[in-house]
């Protein structure tokens, strides 16, 4: 079987608003990026701020088309497919984001939040669309379930949110996750917790995983390989464990080095 994603040799330039004197060609945010994914695996993506990390997330998600290079998912390339696929497409990549509150609805409730992705692809049956809510409430461990359907985002905590937003990304029952720094704006006390979750999918519905971070613990935790960008490139990619004990490239030693705490605080983080 074939990955479930590939990126191809994407190059992503933003226009500038300053070329400079009128020959500039933007900002390269990737530079020949190419990149594997089986399904069921979990792969982190680490570097710096500005690295383009959130960029190629937001291609996948087809919220950016890139320059150059294209985007295969389960072996169709996403910039040709039909309207109806890319539909589909739509829905088996789902993406959770550092700041869930910023995610959602201020007056939608928990109910209303997670439901609203099945209204958008059709559900009508008022019964089914609340056994839906209700199971993936359950999945992300918010129990009892009665104690949250009817609050607002700001009746929950952080934690909570992030919860709730992980729900409305699987309620669809995706095939692919884009995390982007999803326990970074958490306190250190809960993310283990939600890390813990993004696990248990991955392993109860091989839910296959991008997982953004500049945070080598948690990355450690969670990924089974690990691709560091540097300046738009993948500078190297490997298995986790192998990357992190013997990093071959410069740039990935420097970021190891910068965490003092790492490797023997890493329990206590993740
Ligand atoms: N919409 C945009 N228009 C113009 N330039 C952009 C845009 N989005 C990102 N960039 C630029 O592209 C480069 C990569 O940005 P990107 O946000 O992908 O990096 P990142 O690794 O996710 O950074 P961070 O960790 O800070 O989120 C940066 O130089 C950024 O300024």
């Amino acid at each position: 079987m074939g990955p479930l994603l590939e990126l191809k040799q994407i190059t992503k330039q933003y226009p500038t608003s300053f070329p400079l004197r009128g020959k500039g060609k933007g900002v390269e945010a990737l530079r020949d990026v190419s990149l594997s994914i089986k399904e069921g695996e979990i792969i982190g993506l680490v570097g710096q701020s500005g690295s383009g990390k959130s960029t190629l997330g937001e291609i996948i998600l087809q919220l950016e088309k890139p320059t150059e290079g294209h985007v295969m998912f389960a072996g169709k390339n996403l910039s040709t497919v039909s309207k109806k696929a890319r539909k589909q497409m739509r829905r088996d990549i789902q993406m959770v984001f550092q700041d869930p509150y910023e995610t959602m609805h201020p007056s939608f409730t928990v109910f209303d939040t997670i439901a609203e992705p099945l209204r958008i692809h059709g559900w009508r049956q008022k019964e089914q669309i609340r056994k839906k809510v209700y199971e993936t409430l359950a999945q992300v461990e918010l129990s009892p379930v009665e104690d949250y359907i009817n609050r607002f985002p700001h009746e929950l905590s952080g934690g909570q949110l992030q919860r709730i937003a992980i729900a409305r990304a699987i309620v669809l029952n995706p095939r692919f996750l884009v995390a982007d720094e999803p326990v970074s704006m958490l306190d250190v006390s809960i993310r283990a917790g939600i890390l813990h979750l993004l696990k248990q999918l991955n392993d109860t519905f091989k839910l296959t995983m991008l997982y953004i971070s500049h945070d080598l613990s948690t990355v450690s935790y969670l990924c089974d390989r690990l691709a560091v960008l540097y300046k738009g490139e993948i500078v190297e990619i490997g298995p986790t464990k192998k990357v992190l004990e013997s990093p071959q490239h410069p740039y990935t030693q420097a970021l190891l080095t910068a965490i003092p705490m790492f490797p023997h605080n890493r329990s206590v983080i993740v």
